[in-house]
């Protein structure tokens, strides 16, 4: 790597002649390589922390926020515990700030959840409870470090030769020092699709959901298929329809309930073959909604409300879910369509 080292010795220059981001991904590109390198950073860095897998939060009103916290509080808070200072090895990297500050998580799951809570005020609640009240910039950065930590909380052991694995320090591996095979970490891709028939889109509810939530179609990739081929299978099995076209919108890291890559697209069926056919193994309903309909669920939000004929109105996932934003540009291709 060209660039090995550079940053090191002469990090104005190296700054003068960079765009922040290239900047950045190079900086971080590099503590992942260099273990020296990294325990630098992890000296000067500050760090998010989670308790068996819960983020420690602060509320602000109704609003959750992820404070960073320096490696000195946290020395000091474990110099309290009588906890050994090592245990900050095991964190791992998850980004950095515009300045190269590294950020790192750390679980400090082997402490005492309520010392710990009353230490730095605040509490460690389940991400899935807190994920849709967070600030813009921690919701993807909480749901990386937490599929990371139980990434590395998960794979202790070489699956070839039984023997533990050890974690680089930044933690984008594990290698097993007996066969040298190299682990990193893992995610499953899975597709979200939105269908529509020209005027009306396709909304489904796993019995999973909130009572009233209702989403996009969502599936797992089988190996050796193409995004574009899960997209028709799941359509099919999920509920019984032929994709007539598809294309692609965005996609999201998803943290639950693992880590999945949720790739999003649009799918058009033909608008004389609509008759849902659910399969009840996977689906607890599933519906054509119109334009007029959604864009009241988007108005209303997570609410559903009891309507005069006894049914109960739905709703879609909040704004940081991929499935809104599919919904959101369904609406706005629908509202731009001539009539
Ligand atoms: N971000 C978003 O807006 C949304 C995300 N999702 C996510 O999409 C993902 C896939 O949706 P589902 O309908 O549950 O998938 P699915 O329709 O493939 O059904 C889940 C089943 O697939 C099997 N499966 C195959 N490969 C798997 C793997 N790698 N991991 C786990 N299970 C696997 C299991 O038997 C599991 O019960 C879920 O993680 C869900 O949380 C779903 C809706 C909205
Ligand atoms: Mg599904």
């Amino acid at each position: 790597m060209i660039y090995q080292g550079v940053y090191r010795r002469m990090p104005s220059l190296w700054c003068r002649l960079h765009s922040t981001y290239v900047k950045k991904m190079r900086y971080l590109s590099e503590l992942k390589e260099d273990d020296v390198f990294c325990k630098q950073a992890q000296n000067s860095g500050t760090f998010y922390l989670f308790h068996n897998l819960s983020p420690f939060l602060q509320k602000v009103g109704s609003k959750y926020l992820a404070p960073q916290i320096s490696v000195a509080e946290i020395k000091m808070a474990l110099g309290r515990f009588k906890e050994n200072e090592k245990i900050i090895e095991d964190s791992v990297l998850i980004g950095c700030s515009d300045e190269c500050m590294a950020y790192f998580a750390l679980d400090l799951g082997s402490l005492e959840k309520s010392a710990i809570e009353s230490e730095f005020k605040g509490s460690f609640t389940e991400l899935r409870k807190a994920f849709f009240q967070l600030d813009g910039r921690d919701a993807p950065l909480l749901s990386s470090a937490q599929a990371l930590l139980r990434w590395h909380d998960t794979h202790q052991y070489c699956s070839k030769t039984g023997q533990p694995i050890k974690k680089n320090l930044a933690g984008s591996k594990r290698v097993c020092h007996t066969n040298g095979i190299i682990y990193y970490p893992q995610m499953s891709p899975a597709v979200i699709t939105l269908v529509s028939d020209g005027s009306r889109c396709l909304l489904a509810r796993q019995a999973s959901f909130p009572k009233g939530m209702y989403s996009a179609l969502a599936g797992f990739c089988d190996v050796g298929e193409t995004l574009e081929e899960t997209v028709r299978r799941e359509v099919a099995e999920e509920v019984g329809l032929e994709v007539e076209s598809l294309w692609y919108s965005a996609s999201q890291h998803w943290p639950f309930l693992n880590s999945s890559l949720m790739i999003a697209y649009h799918a058009r069926v033909q608008p004389q073959q609509t008759k849902i056919n659910i399969n009840k193994l996977e689906l607890e309903a599933a519906s054509w909604f119109s334009l007029e309909e959604v864009v009241e669920a988007l108005r209303r939000g997570a609410k559903s409300l009891k309507q005069e004929n006894g049914n109960f109105s739905f709703y879609v996932p909040p704004k940081w879910a991929i499935a809104h934003q599919l919904i959101q540009e369904w609406v706005k291709q629908q509202q731009s369509v001539p009539v």
